[in-house]
């Protein structure tokens, strides 16, 4: 029930899905109060069956206003709905109701909702509230009774509902704080133009990799690839279709790469692919058919078709040299292709 937290913590726009979740647990609660509504019209206690009544007309005001974006007014309307529906529920049949189970929910509410200082001083209100009701049910009996088999059922629905609220709850925020720490992990590893590994993870994922080389040596190439006259291609046709050619190279190079070869953006127009257990003559023949395939992509913008190369240096790394070092020929060779009418692949001395 609840709302969400950031600067504002009443901003829609800010923290989305706690809003969503505050409209669905309004719906949850309004037809929880249906259900009591006829469970109080069968047990005879007009009283609480009003209070229902009023209850489902809470929150189906709190709907509409979430949905006007009035949050403030929706989550007052909920809270003051939850505060007095459990403080009447529980003066009226008793601490046995259970009704006041729900006062509990408000607490990982509070927290979500506001401020760490406001929502502690919220929460020892809601303390003292809660065990103020307890203490009073121990001096005063119930004001409208029920049987005690009456009384258990309502107990027994309330604890349930409860339970449901809660494990709903506790799923929503751990779906939540997944999502979120996978798209921060994509973030942090994925350039967002490209979809292809950053420069940054392209260093750590070879650098795991040169580790695994060092326990069992065996041949791994790497390919530095630049696409030629990408910058005349800006010129030309704007920076919006330079991005959308180079989204397209590299969805390319991603096709033709082997499933346990890993390739990242490592400039602007350049990449970098790692070929692990490839020797020299193995990682020319890649290198061609990813030359090819560049070559014969056409790339369809706006009515304009746009065809590219690419031009590919090829090294093979050395054991225990730094991994700059093996970049740095494969660098070479990129340049000694560009150097030699581009679009070829050229393969650095070892
Ligand atoms: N659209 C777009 N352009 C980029 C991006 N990153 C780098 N560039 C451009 O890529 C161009 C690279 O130009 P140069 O380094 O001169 O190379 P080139 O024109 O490809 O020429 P050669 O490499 O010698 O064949 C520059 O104009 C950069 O502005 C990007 O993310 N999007």
């Amino acid at each position: 029930m609840l709302g969400m937290r950031s600067n504002n913590p009443h901003k829609r726009n800010a923290r989305p899905e706690f809003w969503q979740l505050s409209m669905r647990c309004c719906q949850l609660a309004g037809c929880v109060d249906v259900t009591f509504l006829f469970i109080f019209i069968l047990l005879g206690s007009p009283i609480l069956a009003w209070i229902n009544v009023l209850s489902v007309a809470m929150y189906a005001y709190a709907y509409r206003a979430f949905k006007q974006r009035r949050n403030r007014l929706a989550i007052l309307l909920i809270r003051t709905e939850v505060l007095v529906h459990a403080g009447l529920g529980t003066v009226l049949i008793g601490w046995d109701s259970g009704f006041h189970y729900f006062l509990l929910m408000f607490i990982p509410a509070l927290f979500v909702t506001m401020r760490a200082r406001s929502a502690w001083v919220l929460a020892a209100g809601l303390w003292a509230y809660y065990v103020g009701l307890d203490v009073l049910m121990w001096y005063i009996e119930p004001l409208q009774p029920i049987s005690s088999s009456a009384l258990l059922g309502v107990h027994v629905f309330n604890l349930t509902v409860v339970f449901f609220m809660f494990s709903y709850l506790a799923l929503f925020y751990v779906s939540t704080v997944t999502r979120a720490h996978k798209s921060l992990a994509r973030m942090a590893t994925t350039d967002s133009l490209t979809g292809l590994f950053n420069r940054r993870h392209m260093i750590a994922l070879t650098e795991k990799e040169l580790a695994r080389h060092h326990r069992c040596p065996s041949n791994l190439t790497l390919l530095l690839m630049d696409i030629d006259h990408f910058k005349q291609i800006n010129d030309q046709y704007g920076h919006d279709m330079g991005d959308r050619v180079l989204a397209a190279v590299s969805q390319s190079l991603k096709d033709s790469m082997r499933e346990q070869d890993f390739i990242g953006r490592w400039g602007g127009e350049e990449f970098l692919a790692v070929l692990p257990e490839t020797d020299f003559e193995q990682a020319a023949v890649s290198a061609e058919r990813i030359r090819k395939a560049i070559e014969g992509l056409v790339i369809d913008c706006d009515g304009n078709t746009v065809q590219v190369t690419l031009s590919i240096g090829i090294s093979q790394y050395r054991a225990e040299e730094p991994l700059s070092n093996a970049i740095a020929r494969a660098d070479y060779a990129l340049y000694a292709g560009k150097s030699a009418g581009r679009n070829r692949v050229e393969v650095a001395q070892c």
